[in-house]
């Protein structure tokens, strides 16, 4: 008999999500449907599948926005998200980017970094208010991480489409989340765009855990690490892009050609 060594550091935390026997319904329709999911501290999640097939409510239940009709939702172990309100969800540490940016146009960049470090402050308060040499720090960690350090006094509608997302994703940054939650986060982009977003993916995930909700193939097959393919409702397969790639069963339902093989 082979006696396989589990590894203590594995076993030694929980995952940051635990998602057991989920299910969410819509008028009885089952869009989540006995869904289980795991992601570990300090991963890079892509989440793949038709259309339809429920990554999109997955993050939604991930944030608060969607109250599963079955099923838990672990953080950290112990917190069971599907009990907390979005606000507190937010406050634990789980920032959502949707695929509408929520950036106020008439504030510069650096206002609107400003504006969502400050949040527990009303809008002209954080305005005026002194900025402190560590806020100062940290507004320019930020800039400097979304590639937007050059345009800090720009007006936000003033940027393009593509910086105009990164700016959102800053938003989100700068409230330090542990989780970030991104959906489609390059569609729209110009290719230039969608490659430095690829960029800015890999360099938030140095220090944080981040689940891509994604459909350009192109992309996920440059910047995935671990991809999750989604089919009805829920897991099909788990894997590196090359064993999804490989799988026929994902090449027949999600791909909808049966048995075709896709290098
Ligand atoms: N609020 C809602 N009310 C009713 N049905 C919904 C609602 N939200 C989602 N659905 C349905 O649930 C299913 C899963 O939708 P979801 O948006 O999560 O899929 P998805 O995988 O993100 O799809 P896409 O890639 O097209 O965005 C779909 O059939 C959708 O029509």
């Amino acid at each position: 008999m082979t006696y396989t060594e589990t590894s203590p550091r594995k076993r030694a935390h929980a995952p940051l999500v635990r998602v057991e026997q989920l299910e969410v319904s819509f008028d009885g329709f089952k869009a989540i449907n006995g869904l289980n999911f795991s992601l570990e501290p300090g991963e890079l999640r892509f989440l793949i599948g038709p259309n339809g097939a429920g990554k999109t409510t997955l993050l939604d239940v991930l944030c608060g926005k969607v109250k599963p009709s079955k099923g838990r939702v672990l953080f950290k172990g112990h917190t069971d998200l599907a009990r907390h309100q979005e606000h507190q969800i937010a406050q634990l540490g789980i920032g959502r980017k949707f695929q509408a940016p929520s950036i106020f146009m008439s504030l510069t960049v650096a206002e609107n970094l400003l504006l969502a470090m400050r949040q527990k402050r009303g809008l002209l308060s954080t305005l005026v208010a002194r900025t402190t040499p560590e806020q100062r720090a940290r507004l320019h960690h930020y800039l400097e991480l979304i590639g937007l350090a050059d345009q800090a006094k720009a007006n936000a509608g003033s940027l393009s489409h593509g910086e105009k997302q990164w700016l959102e994703i800053g938003m989100l940054l700068i409230q330090e989340p542990e989780l970030l939650l991104l959906d489609e986060p390059a569609a729209g982009m110009t290719d230039r765009e969608t490659e430095k977003t690829g960029e800015l993916l890999h360099r938030i995930n140095d220090r944080q855990t981040v689940v891509v909700v994604e459909h350009d193939m192109e992309f996920v097959r440059q910047f995935a690490k671990t991809v999750t393919v989604m089919h009805e409702g829920t897991v099909l397969r788990e894997g590196t892009m090359q064993d999804i790639q490989n799988d026929d069963k994902v090449a027949e339902v999600y791909l909808g050609r049966r048995g075709e093989r896709h290098e």
